[in-house]
């Protein structure tokens, strides 16, 4: 399997290449030259399988050429072992035919643990057998970051900088990622958003010269293939459980960044019968501005209830730009540079071709936190303020009663308490044994400025061989 850049201009990699490279050289994202495609009696002799042996029929035509089958089924057994389901992403019936895939049942309780776990295990491999060190420069909006320090913190070649915007995350999540204190992690808190940190991830990765050659930046976040390519395998999960392939299944996917529905987008060209994918945003809502009328636009950025979807600049909304472009990546490069400048349409045909592949829907605060009552008023379920998103916006634009509609559970409410009390509610939910002292242990960061030099001369003294 050999990847290409959806900017037309960096050289095509293998798979090992393309996990320790994160972003392309020329700015662009890494996307496979050909997808796999798998047959409808293929996906039913999937059902039954536990998660990681359905997770290495997904995800091994990818890998195939850099990783030995065996070595590959060992890590996938590892790294789904340390969730806290049997079924590692349960789902929960909400209503008849309305479900929600909870994905928060791994180490730091949001969906990012089923690629992070994977990734670091995967990191792991391939730089010791290259006996080469890597400097994780990641951006986080609050989940990202601590799934990223769990899943790789124990790699032995790493040195982990995450880059969060400063007071913009929830408590409970800044504790994840700061009371971590190994010698090789360290969190900077940005005076600024979610964009502005991702920058400074993507300008870094174009001219890493600040690290003086003697190491090299990987990625954690979802600029990273590995990322999307281990997001692929629940969506097959969830559908093999709910009567697939024989049936269809719709998604709902709480959105920010576009890697969770991208992922879903390929499932779908994967061979998996998806009848619909909801893009669900909060007021931060440029994806569903552009489903609506083909204009994309992006405006200041609102602090909401549902911080980790604070989010602007969709990373990976370029992959799918890519497809709709017929795989032209001068035209990417090109739209892309337009829309740093102001708003930009695409071909209406290309448009009409997006809005028939998803649907969207933007959910405010308030609309969030009557979700989260009325839920759990009616089903005694608390949904933190992301899965609320999701579950709004499944009701406002499901097309068919009788296809189950599933929506992405990305985080545990527990880290999310702020949404909860303004819903109303008077419940706590209350943080899993491993994290119940949380707010006991000793924090770690440095804030820095919004300012790309002085991040980069952090990282580049603070690196262990530095
Ligand atoms: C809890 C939660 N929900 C949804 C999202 C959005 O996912 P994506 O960025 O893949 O669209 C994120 C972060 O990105 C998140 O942390
Ligand atoms: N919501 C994310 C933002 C980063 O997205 P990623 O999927 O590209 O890592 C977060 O919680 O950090």
């Amino acid at each position: 399997m050999r990847y290409i850049s959806t900017r037309g201009e960096a050289p095509a990699l293998g798979f090992e290449d393309v996990l320790l490279t994160g972003l392309a050289s020329d700015g662009g994202l890494y996307v496979p030259e050909s997808l796999p495609h798998f047959s409808l009696e293929e996906i039913r002799s999937w059902r039954g399988l536990s998660y990681s042996e359905l997770a290495f029929n997904v995800m091994h035509p990818f890998v195939e050429d850099a990783i030995p089958a065996d070595d590959f089924r060992d890590m996938l057994e590892e790294t789904y072992a340390v969730f806290a389901h049997q079924a590692v992403a349960p789902l929960v019936q909400l209503d008849s035919n309305e479900w929600v895939l909870e994905l928060f049942r791994g180490p730091t309780l949001a969906f990012k643990d089923f690629a992070l776990q994977l990734l670091g295990r995967l990191l792991d491999y391939v730089l010791e057998k290259r006996n080469q060190h890597v400097v994780i420069m990641g951006a986080t909006s609050g989940d990202t970051g601590s799934a990223a320090i769990e899943g790789c913190r124990r790699c032995k070649h790493v040195d982990i900088f995450i880059l969060h915007p400063y007071q913009r995350v929830s408590e409970v999540q800044r504790r994840q990622m700061t009371t971590v204190l190994g010698d090789n992690i360290h969190n900077i808190a940005v005076k600024g958003n979610f964009d502005d940190c991702q920058r400074m991830v993507k300008a870094s990765f174009g001219d890493q010269s600040f690290l003086g050659g003697k190491t090299q930046l990987a990625a954690v976040n979802s600029i990273n293939w590995a990322r999307i390519m281990a997001q692929i395998v629940y969506y097959f999960q969830a559908a093999l459980a709910l009567g697939g392939p024989d049936r269809s299944v719709a998604f709902s996917v709480p959105t920010g960044n576009f890697g969770d529905i991208f992922a879903g987008y390929l499932a779908k060209k994967m061979g998996l019968p998806v009848s619909q994918l909801v893009i669900a945003t909060n007021r931060n809502d440029i994806l569903h501005r552009f489903m609506s009328g083909n204009r994309y636009e992006q405006r200041q950025l609102e602090h909401t209830l549902s911080p980790s979807m604070d989010i602007m600049v969709s990373s990976n909304f370029e992959r799918l730009l890519f497809d709709l472009h017929g795989r032209d990546g001068a035209a990417v490069k090109q739209l892309l540079e337009d829309a740093a400048k102001g708003p930009v349409s695409i071909a209406d045909y290309r448009w009409r071709h997006a809005r028939k592949l998803f649907d969207s829907e933007s959910v405010d605060d308030e609309t969030t936190c009557a979700t989260i009552r009325e839920v759990y008023q009616r089903n005694e379920y608390l949904l933190d303020p992301h899965t609320a998103i999701g579950v709004r916006a499944a009701r406002a634009c499901r097309r068919d009663p009788a296809v189950p509609m599933v929506t992405l559970g990305t985080a545990h409410p527990a880290k999310f308490p702020e949404a909860i009390e303004r819903s109303g509610l008077a419940v706590k939910p209350a943080l899993p044994t491993h994290m119940a002292d949380l707010f006991e242990r000793e924090e770690r960061y440095t804030v820095i400025d919004n300012d790309l030099a002085q991040v980069q001369a952090f990282i580049a003294s603070h690196w262990h061989d530095a």
